[in-house]
């Protein structure tokens, strides 16, 4: 359960946050699947008063019972010697209630990287999930209930951004855990340091992709494409400033266009399928607006970059477009600087490792980075260089759960997955013990 990555988006439908619920039609696109509502102080104030109650049953149950319900990592503290036989040693306590808010990209991983190491190590957590995607937290929900968590320690309130500043700014909320876009980050952690709650920021990218050229070329063109057109290039971490040495620029632009353009693009439910439809009409809108404003800017569309329908009836509707390449890129454009959160690849060319090292770290994001090369001190130089909270090298967007992740500079702070994120979720108690008397200044 923790460990699932499913890439692809199950549901390609725009979900309203309305009151009343419909029936959805599983496999039309551009059609409501559900309808919300939003939660207001009252529902809000009782999901978290409900967490917490069942967090103090929850906090008191040791590692080893904990695990009946719920994978526990070892959570343990620090035996430190003091002299006259006399130690101190360190417990990792809970946090209390924590606050989890999603963005709408990869739904269900967000809501279970948060939630399990959060219950994982005592506390509560009450999830938000973006209003675009309300539905699978609540399938999560009933997983853990299914799995034995007890009733109240995970609970789901959908709405939006008044929802989440209720969550932020109740007092009764010892962290709030935030996954989204830069500015809205800012303003969680604004809310947050006034009732001094811990924050963990999981923010936006603009990663570099330094392609040499002594790498393995169809690797790195296979990296390139994982880099950015996973999910609809609806990742955070996406690589999508590919920078590759001038002397194979024309062998890369060759193969990774043809790839390009053989991208099965449809119904994500079907096996062959490996693009499906963005998010939303606005978002398909907003991701063809980049393209747009590129070609003004001098970029140079070698493929793609307009929507279009597939040959299944069933998917007219959907926000669909074909995966983009972009050539003739230069560092101050648009779609060089902003992240575009779709299937937008901008190529750019360079010459030397320190030159790259410098325009790759020009920006106030610090997501996730990669480099494909075959020399293996030039490849270590270079991750130790980029300025970025991930470093992959010969290949791209590999991120298992044990694995940790979170950014630098602007992408963020704090780190999910892996056993570090213990840290994130506990706080830690120090107790000293005399084994003496006590030798008393007064
Ligand atoms: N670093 C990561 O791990 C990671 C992972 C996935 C997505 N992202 C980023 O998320 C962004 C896309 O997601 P999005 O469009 O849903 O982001 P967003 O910032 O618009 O919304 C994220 C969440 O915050 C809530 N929200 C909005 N305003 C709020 C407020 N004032 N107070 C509290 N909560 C509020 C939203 O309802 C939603 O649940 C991209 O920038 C992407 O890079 C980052």
């Amino acid at each position: 359960m923790i460990g699932c990555t499913t890439w692809l988006h199950p549901y390609v439908f725009y979900l309203g946050a309305q009151p009343a619920c419909k029936p959805a039609n599983l496999v039309c696109v551009g059609r409501i699947l559900c309808q919300m509502v939003p939660c207001g102080a009252e529902e809000v104030d009782e999901a978290i008063k409900s967490a917490h109650a069942a967090y103090l049953q929850w906090r008191k149950m040791a590692g080893m019972e904990r695990a009946r319900v719920i994978c526990v990592l070892f959570i343990k503290g620090q035996h430190i010697q003091l002299p006259g036989g006399s130690f101190a040693y360190t417990r990792r306590e809970p946090l209390g209630v924590c606050v989890g808010i999603g963005a709408w990209n990869y739904p269900f991983q967000i809501a279970s990287w948060k939630s399990a190491p959060a219950l994982a190590c005592g506390n509560a957590m009450v999830f938000k999930p973006s209003p675009m995607t309300p539905v699978t937290a609540v399938i999560l929900a009933e997983i853990y209930k299914e799995a034995g968590v007890p009733d109240g320690l995970f609970c789901v309130v959908q709405g939006g951004a008044d929802t989440g500043t209720l969550l932020c700014q109740h007092p009764k909320v010892a962290k709030v855990s935030f996954t989204g876009s830069v500015p809205t980050g800012k303003k969680v952690m604004e809310m947050s340091a006034k009732g001094v709650k811990q924050v963990t920021l999981e923010l936006g990218g603009k990663s570099p992709l330094l392609i040499f050229k002594d790498c393995e070329l169809e690797n790195a063109v296979k990296g390139a494409l994982m880099a950015n057109f996973l999910t609809q290039g609806e990742v955070c971490c996406n690589g999508t400033r590919v920078y590759v040495q001038r002397e194979i620029m024309p062998q890369f632009l060759e193969k990774v266009v043809k790839r390009t353009k053989a991208i099965p693009v449809g119904d994500p439910l079907l096996d062959g399928t490996r693009m499906g439809a963005l998010i939303s009409k606005p978002h398909l809108e907003k991701v063809l607006g980049f393209v747009s404003q590129a070609k003004k800017e001098g970029a140079k569309v070698l493929c793609g970059g307009e929507p279009i329908v597939p040959s299944d009836p069933n998917l007219k509707g959907g926000y669909f477009m074909a995966p983009c390449v972009l050539d003739n890129c230069r560092d101050d454009m648009t779609c060089v600087k902003e992240e575009i959160f779709g299937p937008v690849m901008s190529v750019l060319p360079f010459d030397t490792e320190e030159e790259v090292i410098g325009r790759a770290n020009n920006t106030t994001f610090g997501l996730a980075s990669g480099v494909f090369t075959r020399d293996i001190s030039r490849a270590h130089r270079v991750a130790e260089n980029l300025e970025a909270g991930t470093c992959f090298i010969n290949n791209y967007n590999i991120s298992p759960v044990e694995v940790p992740f979170g950014g630098y500079k602007m992408s963020g702070f704090g780190r999910e997955n892996g056993q570090v994120t213990i840290e994130y979720y506990s706080q830690l108690k120090t107790v000293v013990v005399e084994m003496g008397d006590v030798d008393s200044l007064f």
